[in-house]
């Protein structure tokens, strides 16, 4: 056991100082409403106009939203999708765009009572984070930055560490203090619905909720644009210079069109651009993509398509891998994934996607774990220091992960005992044994499979971001391995 006490995790934090990192590019304020029971939903259900009222044939409807994006426009499309959600026990995100919403959908959702705003979008929740283990640098960089976000962005190190890019009068670009560095943007903000695990009636059916979980209704403002303007964008090979990573997401919000007629394939060959750029003058630059759910599959193609060809690492959750596999043709695999999530298909489908696109490392997370798999390294004695080191490296991201589960957020590095005191669920005996027979298959011999369990919090405060939380973690703390002593 890598971390005995809340000291080895603050020794293992210390190794994270040293390293400076590039975030790009969605960041959005979370407004939360907490579901605790079924009185909350049908509270909510019947807040203002009687969302309650409708009476919905839940097929139907998702029958009728067979189209892409799969947007939710009505009360009757949201009752569905939450329901859906809620039973499906699996972690949602839907997109919704304002401009198509029915008037009394608009007004339910703008009449809303929020319990909690919180940063989010992974530069949020990773910038905050790393902030807080008092990485040496963090470049947090997102297109719309108001006041009311900047201020959300919390440079909780012992030095102010979370930067922006700011083009200076001379011309030149700076990297400001995140707090002082807004513009005049509007305020993404995304409506999370976070709910507990309990059963309720509806339409005459008993619903159970196996766990708890979130449905995101992730805005989409037309003037969002993920991209990085000239001016930044020409300083991206030095700013690449002086860091040693990045994390790159948000490409789920790219539509297929916008009223300028600017078109999908205009921004991912842009995003590529920004990639290329960051490793221009620094070969060792590690980068990793954060994927989040894509309701459109050939949006979804285009994001491994385009980005993860030039990424190093790539972090998912079992949902999101079965639905690539699925638009990359492995319909029947995807379909076994999203039916019974056994470990043997997602190792699968890992193997898949980190041969297709020659990545070094895939990291997958999952209610009930959280794996590395990559190539082994030829030399055995230097490859069982690099399964110790990736071990320790998903323990540090299962402790961050249920501390934030249980406190729902993270304030302090002392918040970690809870992590730490969070034991694995109890399939994880039955998971390490899957994975060491998994690995010693003729299949596997060139892998290393590194499984860690999850150590799941009862009724926990939130899950929004929780991802975001172990990927992030268990990247840099990689990289911390690479930087500090090259065994890698
Ligand atoms: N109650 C919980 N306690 C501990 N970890 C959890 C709990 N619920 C979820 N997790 C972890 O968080 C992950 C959620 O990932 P994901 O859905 O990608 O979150 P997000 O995209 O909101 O960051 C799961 O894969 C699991 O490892
Ligand atoms: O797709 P979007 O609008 O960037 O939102 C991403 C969502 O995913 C999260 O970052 C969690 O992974 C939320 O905080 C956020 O609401
Ligand atoms: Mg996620």
């Amino acid at each position: 056991m890598p971390f005995k006490n809340l000291n080895d995790v603050k020794e293992h934090c210390e190794n994270l100082e040293n390293i400076a990192i590039f975030l790009g590019y969605n960041a959005n304020v979370d407004a939360l409403k907490y579901i605790s029971s079924k009185n909350d939903l049908y509270e909510l259900l019947d807040e203002k106009n009687n969302i309650g009222d409708v009476k919905i044939d839940i097929d139907k409807v998702i029958e009728n939203m067979a189209s892409y994006p799969r947007e939710i426009k009505t009360p009757e499309e949201f009752l569905a999708r939450l329901i859906l959600a809620m039973k499906s026990g699996k972690p949602v995100e839907i997109p919704l765009i304002s401009a198509n919403l029915s008037p009394n959908f608009k007004k339910w959702l703008e009449d809303l009572k929020f319990n909690e705003k919180r940063i989010g979008g992974q530069v949020g929740i990773i910038a905050n984070l790393l902030s807080l283990l008092n990485l040496e640098k963090i470049i947090a960089y997102t297109p719309l930055l108001s006041k009311k976000q900047s201020e959300m962005f919390e440079n909780k190190g012992n030095h102010a560490n979370i930067f922006y890019p700011v083009l200076k009068k001379d011309g030149k670009v700076s990297l400001t203090n995140i707090n002082n560095a807004y513009k005049d943007d509007e305020t993404k903000i995304n409506r999370i619905f976070e709910y507990k695990e309990f059963d309720f009636e509806f339409n005459n059916e008993k619903i159970d909720i196996p766990r708890a979980n979130r449905l995101i209704l992730a805005s989409r403002p037309e003037n969002l644009r993920i991209d990085i303007s000239e001016d930044i964008k020409k300083e991206l090979p030095e700013m690449g210079k002086d860091i040693d990573c990045a994390i790159v997401s948000g490409y789920q919000s790219i539509k297929e069109k916008y009223s300028d007629g600017k078109t999908d394939e205009y921004y991912f060959k842009r995003a590529v651009e920004d990639i290329k750029l960051l490793k221009s003058k620094n070969l060792d630059l590690k980068v990793h993509l954060e994927f989040a759910s894509v309701q459109n599959p050939l949006l979804r193609k285009k994001i491994v398509e385009y980005l993860y060809p030039v990424v190093d690492c790539a972090g998912l959750d079992e949902t999101e891998i079965a639905n690539i596999l699925n638009s990359l043709g492995y319909s029947e695999l995807s379909e076994k994934i999203l039916k019974d999530s056994r470990i043997e298909d997602v190792i699968e489908a890992s193997k898949i996607v980190l041969e297709k696109y020659d990545l070094e490392m895939i990291q997958i997370h999952t209610i009930f774990y959280i794996m590395f798999i990559c190539k082994k390294i030829e030399d055995k004695a230097k490859n069982d220091i690099k399964i110790a080191q990736l071990k320790k490296s998903l323990e540090f991201a299962t402790i961050l992960a249920s501390s934030k589960a249980k406190n729902g957020l993270i304030t302090s590095i002392e918040d970690l005992k809870m992590g730490l005191d969070t034991p694995y669920n109890q399939y994880g005996d039955l998971l390490i044994d899957l994975v060491s027979n998994i690995s010693n298959s003729s299949e596997f011999t060139e892998y290393n499979i590194v499984l860690v369990p999850s150590r799941i919090v009862k009724n926990p405060k939130s899950t929004v971001g929780l991802g975001d939380t172990i990927s992030s973690g268990a990247f840099v703390s990689y990289v911390a391995d690479l930087k500090n002593n090259n065994v890698l």
